[in-house]
């Protein structure tokens, strides 16, 4: 670079602020600056870390091709049928040199990318299915895995998945270059096709009110002052398994999407979907529980020790989540949110069956009412079936931004109940 052009690029970069040179990052990165970049763009702190980790994942060292990264990713985005994200890495795959031929669908590829295919269905749908053989059945045979490669592949399987909660959760629509992005849409027939496929849940959806802002505030206030209760180890375990009853209770009646070629063409097994985890039938899986195994003091260096870095990456993106706040709550300023946000992230991983031993379940129900426990549930397991109307629905006296940080919280601890889970199986398998 000229000495003149590097002057130049300064003077441009001294004027932005922090997201913009984000923006400039991403923009340098993947030649394009994407919708999901740009709506995480409210939090460029987070944006920081989930931009980093993405590029180390995909273009950083490690142990697979890049084209097998992008497959990789496209298989993910299939199992939620997530058009937007297949699209994207089906141009990246070509970009990377991928074969145009792997693109009619998984069977034009080698038995060593098909063997993926039941590890990203159970991981995407019932991580607790996940066992020791599975990863076994990847490390041996003819084209075979190595345990480093394993980990690259679950790491870009959930990274994916939690993704297509995300751009599903904020309604994230095609990109302009994209099938279906650059058509026009007049409101009143966008608002006819969203009514007519009836996101209701339970039947309840539109009918309830919403607690509000005020009324959450207050409960957070009397949780906070009321301090840790001193509960039994049976007790907490008897309210873990009460919020699980009734999360399975909330059904969504959301038709799923009829899926068109394009995607159907990636996905095998396409019935395979969530269960709720209450009511498995598997009777040899009891509650995953935090003390067990966590990230923090088990996951965390296994992953690092196949594939060097990811798990510092991760690490920094899990707790930029996990401890995000603005001290805001709609319209109220120096608000104490952590109640709240915990009580999210650990229903996410509720609806997984991972209990985390400290903490009192009871809150779940005092913060998080029905619609929203809805929402949650529907963008975590299932976020195919979202509809604008649910979307609509919850959080109404949120800013924008806010629902967006609920939806990183989504995408984070979906990505960490996943992770713990198929970590635990490659830990077996080790040992
Ligand atoms: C999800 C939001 C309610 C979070 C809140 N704005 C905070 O700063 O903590």
């Amino acid at each position: 670079m000229h000495s003149e052009d590097l002057d130049f690029w300064i003077e441009i970069c001294s004027d932005l602020n922090e997201t913009q040179m984000l923006f400039l990052d991403a923009f340098l990165q993947n030649n394009r600056i994407d919708y999901i970049t740009q709506i995480m763009g409210f939090h460029p702190k987070y944006l920081e870390c989930f931009l980093s980790t993405q590029q180390y994942l995909l273009r950083g060292d490690g142990p697979l091709p890049f084209h097998y990264r992008h497959y990789i990713a496209i298989m993910a985005a299939g199992r939620h049928q997530c058009g937007y994200l297949m699209h994207l890495h089906e141009q990246e795959f070509i970009l990377q040199g991928g074969n145009p031929e792997w693109l009619k669908g998984p069977s034009f590829t080698p038995k060593k990318l098909r063997n993926l295919n039941e590890v990203n269905k159970l991981m995407a749908h019932r991580p607790w299915m996940l066992s020791k053989m599975h990863i076994e059945n990847l490390t041996k045979g003819k084209e075979n895995w190595s345990l480093a490669e394993v980990m690259q592949a679950i790491i870009l399987l959930s990274h994916f998945h939690a993704l297509c909660s995300f751009v599903n959760g904020c309604g994230i629509k095609p990109e302009i270059d994209h099938n279906g992005g650059h058509t026009f849409r007049s409101s009143v027939s966008e608002q006819n096709s969203e009514t007519d496929s009836d996101g209701s849940t339970n039947g309840e959806m539109n009918g309830e009110p919403e607690v509000g802002i005020n009324v959450l505030l207050e409960r957070m206030k009397k949780i906070s002052e009321e301090g840790e209760e001193e509960t039994t180890e049976e007790e907490r375990l008897k309210r873990f398994n009460k919020i699980e009853i009734q999360s399975a209770e909330i059904t969504t009646t959301a038709r799923r999407p009829s899926p068109v070629a394009e995607i159907l063409k990636y996905v095998e097994d396409e019935e395979f979907s969530y269960t709720d985890f209450a009511k498995r039938t598997e009777e040899t899986q009891p509650t995953f529980r935090i003390q067990d195994y966590s990230w923090e003091e088990h996951a965390f260096s296994l992953a690092n020790r196949l594939y060097p870095d990811i798990g510092t990456h991760l690490d920094d993106k899990f707790n930029m989540a996990y401890n995000l706040t603005y001290y805001t709550m709609g319209e109220n300023n120096d608000v104490d949110t952590t109640a709240f946000r915990r009580s999210i992230w650990n229903y996410i991983h509720l609806l997984y069956g991972i209990m985390h031993d400290d903490y009192n379940y009871g809150q779940v129900n005092q913060l998080l009412e029905r619609n929203l426990k809805a929402y949650v549930k529907t963008v975590t397991c299932y976020p195919e079936r979202l509809t604008r109307k649910e979307y609509d629905n919850v959080m109404r006296e949120f800013k924008h931004s806010e629902k967006v940080h609920v939806n990183l919280m989504l995408l984070e601890a979906r990505q960490q109940g996943e992770l713990l889970y198929a970590l635990r199986a490659v830990n077996q398998y080790m040992t």
